[in-house]
């Protein structure tokens, strides 16, 4: 669960009195996500997420994330909207962090995502970039090939007692990537952390995308190369090509991806197997004793590195050029 910074009925009332949507009624911490504290919250006219933005988040990015939902939502993509108070400003402070309310999306996640779940996902996702090419804000990624040095530093010395051989691997890895990552391919804003969690299906349809706190400017195929791992895996180690061939070919049917983003595919899921490698590596050596939130297993995405390491090329994703 993740709920690191409590807030109580009496705070968030006394928080309400600044807005013009009704009076509270139901309070209840969310028992998902990671990074930021949630809540549901009801008040008499309708649902709500409150979210406390947490350790990861920089509160000068907030008016980026924020923005980015409101310029996505006007190009047609569905998600949540930031809620203003009477002043008109969405941002505002609760329990001692930044908060904000964001309209309630109906819908769940696919616990066990299938062909059709990928396929719209592919849909999505080439919705997301092309709508957000145009957006005026800039933010660069923070977890992109030195944020990984970095989070690396702090995790390097404890690395073999979590997984043995651990360190070697990110070592070599690392020395790789810095060598061969690819310069020039197409950029623009994309999600960054696109997993099954962060996407709502409502009778089978994709009605939702949350979780916008990793967006940033990097090359969109990148993007691509997170959602292979997170949503073409079965369990931790068989990579599913059909998933894979669906999820790509239905985002081409947007935007067609060049010859060099077809080439360095295999490259770009690398480094996004090893982005998420290392934060759950950082998070299960640092989460907090108190907080209300299960620490995700970096041993799966050590298998999910493997794979990509092992791959002759993009083929393996189930597409061609
Ligand atoms: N706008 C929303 N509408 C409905 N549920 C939401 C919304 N935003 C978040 N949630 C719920 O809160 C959970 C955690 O949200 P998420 O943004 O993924 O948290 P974190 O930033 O901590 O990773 C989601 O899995 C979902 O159940
Ligand atoms: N998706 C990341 C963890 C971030 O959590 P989220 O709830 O914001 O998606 C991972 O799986 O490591």
């Amino acid at each position: 669960m993740a709920v690191y910074t409590e807030v109580f009925d009496d705070d968030v009332s006394a928080f309400l009195a600044d807005y013009d949507i009704g009076r509270l009624r139901v309070l209840k911490g969310i028992a998902e996500g990671v990074e930021n504290s949630n809540y549901l919250l009801i008040t008499d006219q309708a649902p709500y997420i409150l979210t406390l933005y947490e350790r990861r988040v920089d509160p000068a990015d907030l008016p980026f994330f924020l923005g980015l939902l409101r310029h996505l939502a006007a190009r047609g993509l569905p998600c949540p909207q930031p809620v203003p108070g009477r002043d008109g400003e969405p941002l505002r402070t609760l329990g001692g962090r930044p908060a904000a309310l964001v309209t309630f999306l109906e819908g769940a996640w696919a616990r066990r995502p299938e062909v059709s779940h990928c396929a719209q996902l592919g849909d999505a996702l080439a919705r997301l970039h092309l709508a957000g090419l145009d957006y005026p804000l800039r933010r660069a990624n923070s977890l992109a090939l030195a944020g990984w040095h970095g989070l690396f530093e702090a995790v390097r010395e404890a690395a073999d007692g979590v997984i043995p051989g651990l360190r070697a691997l990110v070592e070599t890895e690392l020395a790789f990537l810095d060598a061969h990552w690819p310069a020039g391919l197409p950029a623009g804003v994309i999600h960054a952390d696109l997993f099954p969690d962060n996407v709502f299906f409502l009778d089978g349809t994709l009605s939702g995308v949350i979780d916008f706190y990793f967006a940033c400017n990097d090359f969109l195929a990148y993007d691509l190369a997170v959602c292979l791992n997170a949503w073409c895996f079965e369990g931790e180690r068989e990579f599913n090509a059909t998933k894979a061939h669906h999820m790509i070919s239905r985002y081409q049917k947007h935007r067609p991806l060049s010859d060099a983003e077809f080439a360095a595919l295999p490259l770009l899921a690398r480094g996004a197997a090893l982005r998420f490698l290392l934060t759950r590596l950082y998070d299960w050596l640092h989460t907090p004793p108190g907080a209300l939130v299960r620490p995700k297993d970096p041993q799966e995405y050590v298998h999910k590195l493997r794979f990509h390491q092992a791959i002759g090329g993009a083929g393996a994703y189930g597409v061609t050029r």
